[in-house]
Protein backbone atom coordinates (compact mmCIF):
# COMPACT_ATOMS: atom_id res chain seq x y z
CA UNK A 1 0.00 0.00 0.00
CA UNK A 2 1.43 3.43 -0.78
CA UNK A 3 2.61 5.62 1.69
CA UNK A 4 0.10 8.44 3.01
CA UNK A 5 0.93 11.87 1.56
CA UNK A 6 2.19 13.91 4.74
CA UNK A 7 -0.53 16.85 5.41
CA UNK A 8 1.74 19.79 5.46
CA UNK A 9 5.51 19.90 4.54
CA UNK A 10 6.80 23.75 4.28
CA UNK A 11 10.46 24.20 3.61
CA UNK A 12 13.09 26.95 3.85
CA UNK A 13 10.14 29.40 3.70
CA UNK A 14 11.82 33.00 3.42
CA UNK A 15 9.85 36.14 3.52
CA UNK A 16 10.65 39.81 3.12
CA UNK A 17 9.04 43.02 3.75
CA UNK A 18 10.29 45.70 1.98
CA UNK A 19 14.11 45.30 2.95
CA UNK A 20 13.49 43.46 6.31
CA UNK A 21 13.95 39.86 6.07
CA UNK A 22 11.28 38.65 8.73
CA UNK A 23 11.49 35.16 8.05
CA UNK A 24 14.40 33.17 7.62
CA UNK A 25 14.04 29.86 6.02
CA UNK A 26 11.72 28.45 8.15
CA UNK A 27 10.66 24.39 7.73
CA UNK A 28 8.25 22.03 9.41
CA UNK A 29 6.86 18.59 8.94
CA UNK A 30 3.30 18.31 9.85
CA UNK A 31 2.09 14.82 9.99
CA UNK A 32 -1.24 13.43 10.87
CA UNK A 33 -2.23 14.14 14.25
CA UNK A 34 0.82 16.61 15.47
CA UNK A 35 -0.21 19.72 17.06
CA UNK A 36 2.45 22.06 16.45
CA UNK A 37 2.34 25.15 18.48
CA UNK A 38 4.33 27.81 17.52
CA UNK A 39 5.37 30.83 20.23
CA UNK A 40 7.73 33.96 20.61
CA UNK A 41 7.88 37.09 21.13
CA UNK A 42 5.62 39.66 19.52
CA UNK A 43 7.02 40.35 15.82
CA UNK A 44 9.01 37.34 15.64
CA UNK A 45 6.89 36.32 12.71
CA UNK A 46 4.48 33.41 14.39
CA UNK A 47 1.19 34.85 12.31
CA UNK A 48 3.46 35.55 8.83
CA UNK A 49 5.15 32.19 9.45
CA UNK A 50 1.25 30.81 9.39
CA UNK A 51 0.05 32.96 6.61
CA UNK A 52 2.70 31.88 3.94
CA UNK A 53 1.44 28.45 4.73
CA UNK A 54 -1.74 28.99 3.21
CA UNK A 55 -0.39 31.72 1.34
CA UNK A 56 -2.20 34.64 2.90
CA UNK A 57 1.16 35.90 2.68
CA UNK A 58 3.32 35.07 -0.88
CA UNK A 59 6.62 33.56 0.63
CA UNK A 60 9.39 34.83 -1.35
CA UNK A 61 11.25 31.98 -1.36
CA UNK A 62 10.78 28.36 -0.05
CA UNK A 63 8.58 25.01 -1.16
CA UNK A 64 5.00 24.10 0.36
CA UNK A 65 3.55 20.63 -0.11
CA UNK A 66 0.21 19.74 0.70
CA UNK A 67 -0.60 16.42 0.84
CA UNK A 68 2.21 15.41 -1.59
CA UNK A 69 1.51 18.25 -4.07
CA UNK A 70 3.48 21.08 -4.25
CA UNK A 71 2.23 24.09 -4.79
CA UNK A 72 4.10 25.73 -8.06
CA UNK A 73 4.68 29.35 -8.17
CA UNK A 74 6.05 32.00 -10.93
CA UNK A 75 8.19 34.98 -10.88
CA UNK A 76 6.20 38.45 -12.19
CA UNK A 77 7.48 41.59 -12.18
CA UNK A 78 5.49 41.68 -8.94
CA UNK A 79 7.79 38.97 -7.77
CA UNK A 80 6.96 35.53 -6.68
CA UNK A 81 3.18 34.32 -7.20
CA UNK A 82 1.36 31.49 -7.33
CA UNK A 83 1.43 29.95 -10.94
CA UNK A 84 -1.91 28.60 -10.45
CA UNK A 85 -4.96 29.81 -8.51
CA UNK A 86 -7.33 27.23 -8.93
CA UNK A 87 -4.35 25.15 -7.11
CA UNK A 88 -4.34 27.60 -3.88
CA UNK A 89 -7.98 27.63 -3.65
CA UNK A 90 -8.19 23.86 -3.48
CA UNK A 91 -4.96 23.76 -1.39
CA UNK A 92 -6.61 26.44 0.95
CA UNK A 93 -9.93 23.83 1.46
CA UNK A 94 -7.08 21.64 2.75
CA UNK A 95 -6.13 24.13 5.27
CA UNK A 96 -8.48 25.60 6.90
CA UNK A 97 -7.78 28.78 9.22
CA UNK A 98 -9.02 30.36 12.71
CA UNK A 99 -8.03 33.90 13.04
CA UNK A 100 -7.32 36.26 16.19
CA UNK A 101 -10.87 37.92 15.62
CA UNK A 102 -14.11 35.82 14.61
CA UNK A 103 -14.44 35.99 11.08
CA UNK A 104 -17.93 35.44 10.63
CA UNK A 105 -19.64 36.68 7.48
CA UNK A 106 -21.75 39.10 9.53
CA UNK A 107 -25.28 38.96 7.33
CA UNK A 108 -25.11 35.40 7.68
CA UNK A 109 -26.86 32.88 10.48
CA UNK A 110 -23.75 30.70 12.22
CA UNK A 111 -25.43 27.74 10.35
CA UNK A 112 -25.08 29.35 7.04
CA UNK A 113 -21.71 30.46 7.83
CA UNK A 114 -20.88 26.92 8.15
CA UNK A 115 -22.61 25.43 5.07
CA UNK A 116 -21.28 27.88 3.02
CA UNK A 117 -17.87 26.99 1.73
CA UNK A 118 -18.44 23.02 1.70
CA UNK A 119 -21.56 23.90 -0.59
CA UNK A 120 -19.85 26.80 -3.00
CA UNK A 121 -16.13 25.12 -2.37
CA UNK A 122 -16.89 21.58 -2.00
CA UNK A 123 -19.84 21.19 -4.28
CA UNK A 124 -21.95 19.57 -1.45
CA UNK A 125 -25.69 19.39 -1.24
CA UNK A 126 -27.20 21.91 0.77
CA UNK A 127 -29.03 18.91 2.37
CA UNK A 128 -25.70 16.93 3.52
CA UNK A 129 -24.01 20.42 4.27
CA UNK A 130 -26.80 21.01 6.70
CA UNK A 131 -26.72 18.31 8.61
CA UNK A 132 -23.30 17.84 8.73
CA UNK A 133 -23.00 21.75 9.59
CA UNK A 134 -26.01 21.16 12.76
CA UNK A 135 -23.78 18.46 13.76
CA UNK A 136 -20.57 20.55 13.64
CA UNK A 137 -22.48 23.17 16.04
CA UNK A 138 -23.79 20.31 18.34
CA UNK A 139 -19.86 19.51 18.83
CA UNK A 140 -18.72 23.06 19.76
CA UNK A 141 -22.22 23.55 22.32
CA UNK A 142 -23.30 25.82 19.67
CA UNK A 143 -26.37 23.44 18.77
CA UNK A 144 -28.95 26.30 19.89
CA UNK A 145 -27.63 28.96 18.08
CA UNK A 146 -27.54 27.93 14.66
CA UNK A 147 -29.89 31.07 13.12
CA UNK A 148 -28.27 33.24 15.49
CA UNK A 149 -26.08 36.23 13.74
CA UNK A 150 -22.62 36.79 14.58
CA UNK A 151 -23.59 40.33 16.27
CA UNK A 152 -25.96 38.03 18.75
CA UNK A 153 -23.26 35.90 20.00
CA UNK A 154 -20.52 36.71 22.39
CA UNK A 155 -16.62 36.15 21.27
CA UNK A 156 -16.27 33.09 22.56
CA UNK A 157 -19.35 31.97 20.82
CA UNK A 158 -18.34 33.22 17.83
CA UNK A 159 -15.01 31.65 17.94
CA UNK A 160 -16.16 28.40 18.34
CA UNK A 161 -18.76 29.23 15.69
CA UNK A 162 -15.68 29.69 13.44
CA UNK A 163 -14.01 26.41 14.49
CA UNK A 164 -17.15 24.59 13.22
CA UNK A 165 -16.85 26.55 10.13
CA UNK A 166 -13.36 25.57 9.32
CA UNK A 167 -14.47 21.75 10.54
CA UNK A 168 -16.98 22.08 8.00
CA UNK A 169 -14.40 21.75 5.35
CA UNK A 170 -12.69 18.50 6.77
CA UNK A 171 -9.44 20.05 6.23
CA UNK A 172 -6.45 18.15 6.38
CA UNK A 173 -4.77 20.51 8.76
CA UNK A 174 -6.42 23.27 10.65
CA UNK A 175 -4.20 26.62 11.31
CA UNK A 176 -5.10 28.83 13.59
CA UNK A 177 -3.37 32.18 14.80
CA UNK A 178 -3.74 33.60 18.38
CA UNK A 179 -7.42 32.00 18.52
CA UNK A 180 -8.08 33.10 21.89
CA UNK A 181 -6.13 36.21 22.36
CA UNK A 182 -9.00 38.33 21.05
CA UNK A 183 -11.60 37.18 23.97
CA UNK A 184 -12.36 38.41 27.19
CA UNK A 185 -10.19 36.29 30.07
CA UNK A 186 -13.47 34.62 30.85
CA UNK A 187 -14.22 33.04 27.44
CA UNK A 188 -11.05 31.81 26.87
CA UNK A 189 -11.71 28.30 28.39
CA UNK A 190 -14.13 26.79 26.45
CA UNK A 191 -12.41 28.02 23.12
CA UNK A 192 -9.58 26.01 24.46
CA UNK A 193 -11.33 23.09 25.27
CA UNK A 194 -12.70 22.69 21.73
CA UNK A 195 -9.29 22.35 20.75
CA UNK A 196 -8.25 20.44 23.14
CA UNK A 197 -10.90 17.63 21.75
CA UNK A 198 -9.60 18.40 18.54
CA UNK A 199 -6.33 17.39 19.20
CA UNK A 200 -7.16 14.56 21.31
CA UNK A 201 -9.16 12.99 17.93
CA UNK A 202 -6.35 13.12 16.17
CA UNK A 203 -6.92 16.63 14.45
CA UNK A 204 -3.67 17.78 12.66
CA UNK A 205 -3.25 21.31 13.59
CA UNK A 206 -0.76 24.29 13.61
CA UNK A 207 -1.16 26.75 16.49
CA UNK A 208 0.17 30.18 16.86
CA UNK A 209 -0.63 30.82 20.66
CA UNK A 210 0.30 32.97 23.83
CA UNK A 211 -1.02 30.16 25.53
CA UNK A 212 1.53 28.51 27.31
CA UNK A 213 -0.51 25.65 29.39
CA UNK A 214 -1.98 24.98 25.60
CA UNK A 215 1.29 24.42 24.12
CA UNK A 216 3.00 22.44 27.25
CA UNK A 217 -0.34 20.00 27.31
CA UNK A 218 -1.49 19.58 23.92
CA UNK A 219 1.14 20.01 21.73
CA UNK A 220 3.48 17.53 19.80
CA UNK A 221 5.61 19.67 19.25
CA UNK A 222 6.76 23.04 20.30
CA UNK A 223 8.91 25.35 17.90
CA UNK A 224 10.20 28.59 19.66
CA UNK A 225 11.35 31.48 17.12
CA UNK A 226 12.81 34.45 17.58
CA UNK A 227 13.59 37.21 14.59
CA UNK A 228 12.16 34.79 12.34
CA UNK A 229 14.65 32.28 12.84
CA UNK A 230 13.53 28.80 14.65
CA UNK A 231 15.46 29.00 17.58
CA UNK A 232 14.26 25.93 19.91
CA UNK A 233 12.08 22.91 18.30
CA UNK A 234 11.18 19.96 19.84
CA UNK A 235 8.81 18.16 21.64
CA UNK A 236 6.58 20.34 25.00
CA UNK A 237 8.72 18.44 27.63
CA UNK A 238 12.22 19.71 26.37
CA UNK A 239 11.67 23.05 24.51
CA UNK A 240 9.33 24.20 27.47
CA UNK A 241 10.57 21.58 30.83
CA UNK A 242 14.45 22.02 29.87
CA UNK A 243 15.00 24.87 27.26
CA UNK A 244 18.55 25.08 26.08
CA UNK A 245 18.22 28.83 24.93
CA UNK A 246 18.84 31.23 27.16
CA UNK A 247 16.44 33.90 25.52
CA UNK A 248 13.52 31.21 25.53
CA UNK A 249 14.47 30.75 28.86
CA UNK A 250 13.34 34.53 29.85
CA UNK A 251 10.47 34.50 27.22
CA UNK A 252 9.39 31.36 29.59
CA UNK A 253 10.12 33.17 32.80
CA UNK A 254 7.05 34.55 34.90
CA UNK A 255 6.51 38.51 34.42
CA UNK A 256 5.22 40.14 37.02
N1 LIG B 1 2.01 43.30 5.98
C1 LIG B 1 3.16 43.64 6.60
N2 LIG B 1 3.92 44.66 6.12
C2 LIG B 1 5.08 44.99 6.71
N3 LIG B 1 5.59 44.38 7.81
C3 LIG B 1 4.87 43.36 8.33
C4 LIG B 1 3.61 42.95 7.75
N4 LIG B 1 3.13 41.91 8.49
C5 LIG B 1 4.03 41.68 9.47
N5 LIG B 1 5.07 42.56 9.38
C6 LIG B 1 6.25 42.59 10.25
O1 LIG B 1 6.80 41.30 10.29
C7 LIG B 1 7.29 41.00 11.59
C8 LIG B 1 6.64 39.70 12.08
O2 LIG B 1 5.26 39.96 12.33
P1 LIG B 1 4.27 38.82 12.83
O3 LIG B 1 2.90 39.42 12.92
O4 LIG B 1 4.45 37.64 11.99
O5 LIG B 1 4.83 38.53 14.28
P2 LIG B 1 4.18 37.67 15.45
O6 LIG B 1 5.29 36.85 16.02
O7 LIG B 1 2.99 36.95 14.96
O8 LIG B 1 3.77 38.81 16.48
P3 LIG B 1 2.49 38.90 17.52
O9 LIG B 1 2.73 37.89 18.59
O10 LIG B 1 2.59 40.31 18.05
O11 LIG B 1 1.25 38.68 16.71
C9 LIG B 1 6.99 42.21 12.47
O12 LIG B 1 8.14 43.01 12.53
C10 LIG B 1 5.88 42.91 11.70
O13 LIG B 1 5.92 44.31 11.94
Amino acid sequence: MADTPIPLEVRNIKKRFGDTEVLKGLSLQAHKGDVITLIGASGSGKSTFLRCMNLLEQPNEGDLIVHGEEIRFKQTRHGREPADWKQVVSMRAKLSMVFQSFNLWAHMTLLENVIEAPIHVLGKSKKDAVEKGRALLERVGLANHADYYPAQMSGGQQQRGAIARALAMDPEVMLFDEPTSALDPELVGDVLKVMRDLAEEGRTMIVVTHEMSFARDVSTQVIYLHQGVVEEAGPPAEVLGNPSSERLKQFLAPKH
